[in-house]
């Protein structure tokens, strides 16, 4: 094959960098490029600039073939030529897109090209060897009719004439171009050309011409003929032809020009179109984006984020946006998974709303357009090889979706391959060297501001977006009951088989079928838990004489009905059964509901079927979210209403507690916001690193809206970097490890110079989990103010309170350490007080009574005092 020489043909090897192109080239917007051996990366760095752009057209010679070719494609190359030979076993590819390779006889010394609208293609014929060669040519290209176009030499113009006739192929003789006489401006030469297939249906000859921006939007309709095209070829901008005034660049008395970016035609050739980028106020004389109008939609929101980006006034939300990457991630977080929970066609188009708003900030702030990601998505739809798509780790995992990575034994190296880089301002999965690792901040180097929003939680999802997810919920169960609560149960767990929601005591041994082992487990960790838990109990009720003849007392009841929730989501939780069970039993309660959502097959885990009986509950729930917090605060058919609802959950569980506990129609209390799991570990220079790493895993490991924070005291660079290195490669070999990623993404370490500046911080994070592997950790318990539950020494990892030490891991998280405690007997028990008076005793104090009902204008408390101390002196004061 000869190499092409039509209008915008050139060599990839001069070309590597897309802005050297010839304008004529670039303007015309397909690209026609010869490519041989030692160019290729020239032409992979060209289809990477100009698809989407432009149609690339590429004739493979000397090169590596099929691979070449397949790579090519993949790239977004809009066809290939190739020669007969090179190209044989294509058609045995699979997936390989094949019209878009164009195979051209051996030997044919025609210059074949990709045609400017890159849907047809031309022929440039010069030096033909045979009409044969032509006629082969041709035949490969199917259905495809090129325009042809002849050039003086070679083959003569009446056979190539003939020979198109007989094909029915649409031609344009030299002599209409007059390609010699004007070949000097190759300007006029291109706009010839491209105009010699234009069809006018104007008495004037004019060429209608849409004018659009960037995006496909249309900007308003103009005029073109030749010499205005040239123009426009030559300037670089948008010129035209006014019916007025001629010769027409737009801009040059308004200043609203317009940047060529390409030019090409609608389907049947009598419509030019320009692409160009507006500047200055829009196209439209009253200053309008457009003719017809301002932008809307996304066109709209781009140009409000760009300017916002130039000048967004201080203290406006895009400017924080702006200028907080980390707030702008946690948004993007935050609506996409809206969007996943969206469900009816309102809420979806709203919380895409949401997403592409935050999506395109991010992209504004890196000074991404919408047309580099239109871009992008047209390359993508071009791909012959495609990554399977799969969802990746946390994501499979959050939507119970197998992944192929989880199934081939691969999963390190896919997920190596795919992990992002990280660092300080980009905290985005891994670090640059691929390690999973946490955010580090010296705090000597950084203001107390920077501390503060390095410790700031994980965001979650706002409160109205929650209520509007979980008021209807508990409504639906109100209303409708264990109806209701069943289609939940089939619609979030998936266990469409579950018939009822109730299972009632005894529970059948059949389903505590469980190994020795895990049934010691719990045993023991059951004992431990009810130890230490009825230690809590007051030995007897307190007593005080507060005055002669005063006696005040306090005694304590259980709180008679309890709904124990047990987590179930990322994972089965029994331990949380036993946190929750024990000290419910040992504190009397008379009936203990526990609700935890089923299997998918609409079974309850043994472990937890186990642990109920152990507890003495009197019927499992099987339920999860805000329908099961429901269905114990009102009762349903089934499901016995309780006193008070306890028990950790996600953001659903959790608001759907603090909605119950509002409404006084339910007369229910709970127990405290507890949501995702968090440690901060203080480590000093005695502490083991390995320990270290391996408690802050253990919380990671919950779920990705986990928070663990290291608190490195006094450590030198070495010192800290043994811990990051231990949490990498433990963390590597967990097979959560998706999980930990996710949750150390917004993880950190600080280095601080002293216990009590360590101690300070963490009293200032009030961590659900506070672990000391210091030297002396008990002087430094003295110094804990806010925290769920601390634990001492290297020995005592957080894991053991979570199970069977004897504390409860039921604790309050998100800061709410500063004011709830963690579950404790007293979670179980009301207080209720007594007053005894003698006669004396209303004496001594009535006095004060009365002063104060006076005080307060409440006549009948002053008189309940008064009638009684005048009957005392009626009788002699005696009672
Ligand atoms: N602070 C503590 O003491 C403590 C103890 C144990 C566990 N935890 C935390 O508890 C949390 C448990 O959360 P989980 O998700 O694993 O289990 P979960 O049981 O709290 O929530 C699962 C339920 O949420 C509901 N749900 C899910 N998606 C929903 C949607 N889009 N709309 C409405 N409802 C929906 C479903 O009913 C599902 O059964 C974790 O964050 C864990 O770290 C905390
Ligand atoms: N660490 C969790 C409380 O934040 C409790 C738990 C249960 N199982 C394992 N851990
Ligand atoms: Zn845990």
């Amino acid at each position: 094959m000869a190499t092409g020489s039509f209008l915008t043909a050139i060599d990839l090897k001069d070309y590597s960098d897309i802005s050297q192109l010839p304008k004529t080239a670039v303007y015309a917007g397909g690209l026609y490029a010869t490519i041989s051996a030692g160019n290729i990366d020239n032409a992979f760095r060209l289809l990477k600039d100009t698809v989407g752009r432009h149609q690339v057209s590429l004739e493979v010679s000397n090169v590596q073939l099929q691979q070449d070719v397949i790579d090519l494609l993949d790239a977004g190359a809009a066809r290939i030529f190739v020669s007969s030979t090179q190209a044989s076993g294509f058609s045995q590819i699979p997936n390989l897109d094949t019209t878009r390779i164009v195979y051209c006889p051996d030997g044919a010394s025609a210059d074949v090209t990709a045609d400017l609208d890159g849907t047809s293609f031309g022929l440039y014929l010069q030096n033909v060897g045979s009409a044969e060669a032509v006629g082969s040519i041709l035949h490969e290209m199917g259905k495809k009719r090129p325009t042809v176009y002849v050039s003086k030499s070679g083959m003569s113009e009446s056979d190539a004439v003939e020979l198109c006739r007989q094909d029915a192929i649409p031609i344009i003789p030299a002599t209409r171009l007059s390609l010699d006489s004007i070949a000097s401006s190759e300007e006029i030469r291109v706009a010839a050309l491209l105009l010699a297939r234009a069809k006018s249906d104007r008495p004037d000859g004019l060429l209608t011409t849409l004018v659009a921006d960037e995006r496909g939007t249309a900007l308003g309709l103009v005029y073109s003929n030749e010499e205005s095209v040239a123009e426009s070829l030559r300037s670089g901008r948008g010129v035209y032809h006014s019916r007025k005034r001629g010769l027409w660049r737009k801009g040059d008395t308004s200043g609203d020009w317009q940047e060529l970016l390409r030019i090409d035609f609608d389907c049947d050739n009598d419509c030019l179109r320009f692409v160009v980028r507006q500047q200055g106020h829009g196209f439209c004389h009253l200053q309008t984006a457009t003719c017809f109008g301002d932008y809307h939609g996304l066109s709209k929101l781009q140009k409000t984020l760009q300017s916002r980006k130039r000048s967004a006034p201080e203290g406006s939300y895009t400017a924080r946006l702006f200028s907080d990457p980390k707030m702008l991630n946690a948004k993007i977080m935050e609506e996409a998974s809206e969007l996943c929970e969206a469900t009816s066609k309102d809420d979806i188009a709203a919380e895409a709303a949401d997403l592409l708003y935050f999506a395109l900030t991010k992209a504004t702030a890196a000074g991404v357009t919408l047309e580099d990601i239109e871009r992008n998505l047209d390359a993508k739809s071009v791909k012959v090889k495609r990554r399977k798509g799969d969802a990746k780790g946390p994501y499979a995992e959050k939507f119970g979706v197998t992944t192929g990575a989880a199934t081939n034994g691969n999963t390190a190296t896919i997920r190596e391959a795919e992990s992002k880089p990280k660092s300080k301002d980009d905290p985005a999965g891994l670090d640059k060297d691929g390690k999973i690792r946490m955010r580090r901040y010296v705090t000597a180097k950084e203001t107390p501001e920077t501390i503060r929003a390095a410790l700031q939680r994980p965001s979650q999802k706002s409160t109205e977006k929650i209520m509007a997810i979980v008021n209807p919920i508990i409504k639906d169960i109100q209303t409708r009951g264990d109806k209701a609560l069943l289609e939940y149960t089939h619609k979030f767990e998936k266990a469409t088989s579950l018939t009822t929601p109730v299972l009632k005591a005894p529970f059948p041994a059949s389903l505590m079928q469980l190994p020795q082992e895990t049934i010691d487990a719990i045993d023991i960790s059951y004992e431990n838990i009810r130890k230490f838990h009825a230690a809590q109990k007051e030995e007897k009720p307190l007593e005080v004489e507060t005055m002669p003849g005063v006696v005040c007392s306090r005694f304590s009841r259980p709180i008679e009905r309890v709904g124990l929730y047990v987590p179930g989501g990322t994972a089965v939780l029994p331990s949380t059964g036993l946190m929750l069970g024990a000290p419910a039993q040992v504190a009397g309660c008379k009936k203990i509901v526990i609700a935890s959502p089923p299997r998918a097959d609409g079974s309850l885990t043994p472990e937890i079927v186990y642990v109920a009986h152990k507890v003495g509950a009197e019927s499992i729930v099987l339920a999860g979210g805000a329908q099961a917090i429901a269905a114990m605060a009102y009762g349903t058919e089934q499901v016995s209403k309780v006193d008070k609802i306890l028990g950790p959950g996600n953001q659903f569980v959790t608001a759907a507690k603090m909605v119950v506990s509002n409404d006084t129609t339910a007369n229910v209390s709970i127990d405290m916001p507890a949501g995702p799991s968090e440690v901060l570990v203080i480590a000093d220079k005695t502490a083991n690193p390995a320990f270290v790493a391996s408690d802050l895993l253990s919380q990671a490991e919950h779920g990705v809206d986990s928070q663990v924070v290291c608190i490195a005291v006094d450590l030198d660079e070495n010192e800290v970097q043994a811990i990051e290195d231990e949490l990498h490669k433990q963390a590597m070999a967990l097979p959560r490890v998706d999980l930990v990623r996710g949750a150390i993404d917004h993880s950190v370490t600080l280095v601080v110079s002293s216990i009590k500046e360590a101690m300070e911080l963490s009293n200032a994070y009030a961590p659900e989990h506070l672990i000391l592997q210091i030297a002396d950790p008990l002087a430094a318990r003295d110094m804990v103010q806010n925290a769920g539950s601390v634990f001492l020494g290297q020995w005592t990892p957080e894991s053991v309170g979570d199970y069977s030490a004897g504390v409860n891991h039921s604790l309050p998280t998100y800061g709410y350490a500063k004011q709830y405690s963690g579950v404790n007997l007293g979670s179980y028990i009301k207080h209720i007080t007594s007053a005894n008076l003698t006669a004396q005793g209303l004496k001594n104090v009535g006095g004060a009574v009365m002063r104060l009902a006076e005080v307060e204008e409440l006549d009948a408390h002053k008189r309940a005092v008064s009638i009684r101390l005048s009957y005392l002196e009626q009788q002699g004061g005696k009672a």
